[in-house]
Order: C-alpha cells, then structure tokens, then sequence
C-alpha cells in the first residue's frame, strides 16, 4: 500500500472558524497591512531576484510583501527588547548577539528561493540596516556519492536524505552568535553538493533558512537523548502553499523550460535530458514530480504546514491570494 494512504489528513486551514490557530486575510486585506512602509525594491531589482517561471513583480512586493516586512520588523524589534531586558535581568554584560531566524518551507517548485531573496532584500533595506543572510538547505543533503551508496537517490530531499546532525550543529553555532559559521553548497546544475564550498555566516542581525523541510517534526529517539528539532532554532516560520495540481504544473513547465536553459550546459546533470524529444522529457518530468516531489510533499511537507507562524497561500498563476497568520 501507498504509504501516503496511511497518512492523517491535513486539515485545511483556509476554511477559517473560530477554533482555527489562525486568522485569514485575503491579499487584498492584508495589503492594507502595509500602512506607510516604503517600497524600497525596483521593477528591476525584483525581476533579477525572481526565478524562472515566478511572475512576481512590483504589484505583488506592494500587495504582500510590504505588510509582510512591517510583520517582521514588528517581531524583530520585540525580540531584541526581549533580549535587551534578559540581560539586565540576568545581569550579563558580555553575551553575544543572536540572530533573529526566519525559516522558510514549502514544496519544491512552489517558489520559495524567489520569496527568501524578495524577502531577504526588503529586510537588509530597513532604516536600521541589518545584516541579512539566506541559507538554503539543499547544501546539507549528503553528497550523491553518499546517496548512491546507501540507495537514496530517488529520496533527494526526503529527511533522511539531509545530514541533520550539521544542520542542528549550524543553527545551533548561529544562534550561539559564533563568528564565521560555514554552510555547504549546493549546485542544482551538477545536481550535488559542491566539494570543499561553503559559505561562511558571520553573526548576521536575521538569518533566514530556506528549504523543503525545515519545519519538519524528527521521531523522537527511543534511549530517550533530547534533540532539538529545527525549528526550535526559528523565531518565525513562513509555509508557502499551493493547490498540489498547481505546483505539478509549475515543477513540470520548468523542468520543460530548464531543457532549453541550463540543461543545454554539458555540466548540467540533466543534460542528456536537453536531446531527447518533447514527450520524452515530459514523461521524465512527470516521473520525477510523482516519485519523488509529490511523495515527499505528501508525507513529509505538507503535514509541516499547521506549525508555521504565516502561511501564504498561492492561485495558480503563482501570486498569493490568501494569507493565513498563526494568533497570538
Ligand atoms: N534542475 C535544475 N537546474 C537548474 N536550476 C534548478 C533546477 N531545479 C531547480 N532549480 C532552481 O533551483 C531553485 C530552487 O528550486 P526548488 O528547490 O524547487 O524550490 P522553489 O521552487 O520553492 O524555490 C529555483 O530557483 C529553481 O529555478
Ligand atoms: C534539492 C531539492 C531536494 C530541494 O532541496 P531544498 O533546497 O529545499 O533543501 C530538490 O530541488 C530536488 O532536487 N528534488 C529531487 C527530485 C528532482 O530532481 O526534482
């Protein structure tokens, strides 16, 4: 049997009532969350931050993205209060600062790399000027050679697919406000983590983490070790959501489109994927998202949707149209 089948059923938090954890907006009643926070990106910049196949533009950074920025703003300001006072009342002088982290999860495909830069930028652009980093996780997946060996290829990005230990040892050294912390790369080109790359985290302001599944809730260990979960280490989580046929839509039209762009590279591990004809690749494509992404979706995402602070909620021409935000 399917082992979706066993599955609980998520509950769909777009049908609002009084008991739901959060409050519903619309894009256009949450645009007016935005009061007089200034539009500080250009058509320009957006285009250039957006990925291929994401239409978002300007309309979209005004109707959500500025509410969304004043939100942030709002919680980072408490926390640094919150910390300021817990100095005082611990009477510590010297103790460094720790990083405000955003974690953001979703699909594949569903357009999260587009909303993490967006976001990252309107952040660094705030009067106070902070220090804005973006981690994505796709760096902490186990090399393919580790994948092959243990016959975990088809489960790319499936939980066991990532070294989780060195995420918890990352998290953990940035919110220890650690200078210097490395995070591995990855390259959806080779399709692998890049050997020897890292990016290195020197105590940011805000951190925001990126990745399929980043709110994802371990089995706990049965000798009873405490290990803390991901995100434990978040100050506030984002899910981005969409109708699954919509994201199947949108995983397979750039699988399509990738055929005439970065395919074409002879490095390209879908490279051989460029030549073959249309229906081919179609089929390759489709196989993908049904054994792979759409599993994972199934089991392993989309239960994670219920545990972030803000759910944005995509139509199928890929801009939010509902806003879901957990109440206080
Ligand atoms: N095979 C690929 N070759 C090149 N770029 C890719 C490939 N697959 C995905 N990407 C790019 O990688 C980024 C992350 O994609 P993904 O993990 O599906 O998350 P999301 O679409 O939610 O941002 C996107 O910018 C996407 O365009
Ligand atoms: C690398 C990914 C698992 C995404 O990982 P993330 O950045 O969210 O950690 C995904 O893009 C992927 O490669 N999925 C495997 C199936 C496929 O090739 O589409």
């Amino acid at each position: 049997m399917d082992q979706t089948e066993t599955q609980p059923r998520v509950p769909d938090h777009f049908t609002g009532d009084d008991f739901s954890p959060f409050r519903f907006f619309t894009a256009e009643q949450w645009a007016a969350f935005r009061a007089d926070t200034p539009l500080t990106l250009t058509e320009d910049e957006v285009r250039r931050l957006r990925s291929l196949n994401d239409p978002v533009d300007l309309d979209e950074i005004r109707r959500i993205y500025l509410s969304l920025s004043r939100l942030l703003s709002s919680h980072v300001e408490s926390s640094q209060l919150l910390f300021k006072q817990r100095k005082q009342f611990l009477s510590l002088s010297n103790v460094a600062k720790t990083p405000f982290i955003i974690g953001i999860a979703g699909s594949v495909a569903v357009g999260k790399s587009t909303t993490a830069r967006v976001l990252t930028e309107l952040l660094k652009r705030w009067p106070s000027s902070p220090k804005v980093d973006l981690i994505t996780t796709d760096g902490f997946l186990y090399p393919n050679e580790v994948l092959r060996r243990e016959n975990l290829m088809d489960r790319k990005g499936f939980p066991e697919s990532y070294d989780v230990a060195s995420v918890l040892r990352f998290l953990s050294d940035i919110k220890a406000g650690q200078p210097n912390v490395r995070a591995p790369c990855y390259s959806h080109l080779t399709y692998d983590v890049l050997p020897g790359e890292y990016i290195y985290i020197d105590r940011p302001d805000i951190l925001i983490f990126e990745g399929i599944n980043v709110l994802q809730v371990r089995d706990l260990p049965e000798d009873g070790k405490i290990v803390p979960f991901v995100s434990d280490f978040f100050d506030f989580s984002i899910y981005i959501d969409a109708d699954e046929a919509d994201i199947h839509k949108w995983y397979v039209d750039r699988f399509m489109n990738l055929r005439q762009t970065a395919f074409q590279k002879p490095e390209s591990f879908f490279h051989r994927y460029a030549a073959i004809n249309e229906t081919a690749a179609l089929a390759i494509a489709e196989n993908l998202w049904e054994t792979i992404n759409l599993k994972n979706l199934k089991q392993n995402i989309l239960p994670t949707r219920p545990r972030a602070d803000l759910i944005l909620r995509k139509g199928p021409n890929h801009l939010i149209e509902q806003v879901a935000l957990r109440k206080l």
